[in-house]
């Protein structure tokens, strides 16, 4: 078996933190402890850089676009078999579908973090690495999209989202499940995920916002953000796809306004539908010109409608772009 050159990116996390053994505070030191542990592994040329040292709530969709931009480059430059990226897992599932809705590539793309510093007990960051590092070397993860391996499980972007503050099985995929798994024995998929047509991506400055519907909402919230001049909303909404009526003269002033409303659901099964007939029900509100979204989360519906509005306003292209 020839060795595999494979991209790795470490852009901070957890993964690359340290906790202070006197205080417990778990944070960024001067130097990523991964960069020293991470130098031979077997069958593997590895290829890595340091893009960002950054905890993953401040990432931001252009560091996102930087990543994208930087894994492009490297591809066209060098022979680069697979890649794999190391985040911190709050804004990962973020990352990890920014890329898998804009990146055009065959090759596996890995993405994985820890739950725990690189000196905790039971730190979980080297062996994720590692796991991750097979999943990007096997020759089956290739045409898969963008993928997740986290505790010995393997994601698709789409699906996976962080589902516990703490625990190492933080990250799932509701009502699909993993792909695959990767273990001693090797690399095992048991699905293969739909990949959809890349979105193109240059620059990215929309104002997308995104907000969790609750009951007994009215609509000063939607006011609120009208006057921050969004080019976006996505709305958390309830159900199968449902808002109190007290929004709706909100919602109806924005869409009026031409700025497209993107609907998921808060819950975090089923897909959103335009079910209910009521006052605030899906049907009213597919009537008015809201976009239902195909079952991603409120997160990622708003990473994709910032991507979305960089190319196209019109109301047809963007319901065919949430249809997938
Ligand atoms: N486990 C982690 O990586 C969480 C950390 N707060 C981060 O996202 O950077």
């Amino acid at each position: 078996m020839s060795r595999k050159n494979i991209l790795l990116i470490h852009t901070g996390g957890t993964i690359s933190m340290k906790e202070d053994e006197e205080t417990g505070e778990v944070k960024p030191g001067e130097k990523n402890p991964l960069v020293e542990h991470i130098k031979e592994v077997p069958d593997i040329n590895l290829i890595s850089t340091e893009l960002f040292h950054l905890p993953s709530p401040h990432i931001t969709p252009l560091n996102m676009l930087q990543i994208k931009n930087y894994i492009e480059e490297m591809k066209k430059i060098k022979n680069i078999d697979g890649v794999v990226i190391t985040h911190g897992t709050d804004t990962l599932e973020e990352t990890a579908y920014f890329l898998d809705v804009t990146l055009s590539l065959s090759i596996p793309i890995v993405l994985t973090g820890a739950m725990r510093s690189s000196n905790e007990l039971g730190s979980d960051g080297l062996y994720n690495l590692l796991s991750a590092l097979k999943v990007a070397a096997s020759d089956y993860a290739k045409n898969m999209g963008v993928l997740v391996v986290m505790n010995d499980e393997i994601h698709t972007a789409k699906n996976v989202t962080k589902t516990h503050t703490s625990n190492v099985a933080t990250f799932q995929s509701p009502q699909y499940g993993p792909i695959g798994m990767v273990n001693k024995g090797g690399v095992f998929f048991h699905h293969t995920p739909i990949v959809t047509n890349p979105l193109h991506v240059e620059s990215l400055d929309k104002n997308v916002f995104l907000i969790k519907v609750f009951a007994g909402m009215d609509d000063s919230l939607l006011n609120g953000i009208e006057q921050l001049q969004p080019d976006g909303l996505v709305i958390e909404a309830l159900g199968q796809g449902n808002v109190p009526p007290m929004m709706v003269p909100g919602i109806t002033n924005l869409l009026n306004k031409k700025i497209p409303i993107v609907l998921v659901s808060r819950c975090f099964n089923g897909i959103a539908q335009d079910v209910y007939g009521y006052e605030g029900g899906g049907r009213q509100l597919k009537e008015l010109g809201v976009i239902f979204s195909n079952g991603l989360n409120g997160q990622k519906a708003r990473i994709k409608l910032m991507i979305a509005l960089e190319t196209t306003k019109d109301q047809q292209t963007l319901e065919t772009i949430f249809a997938t």
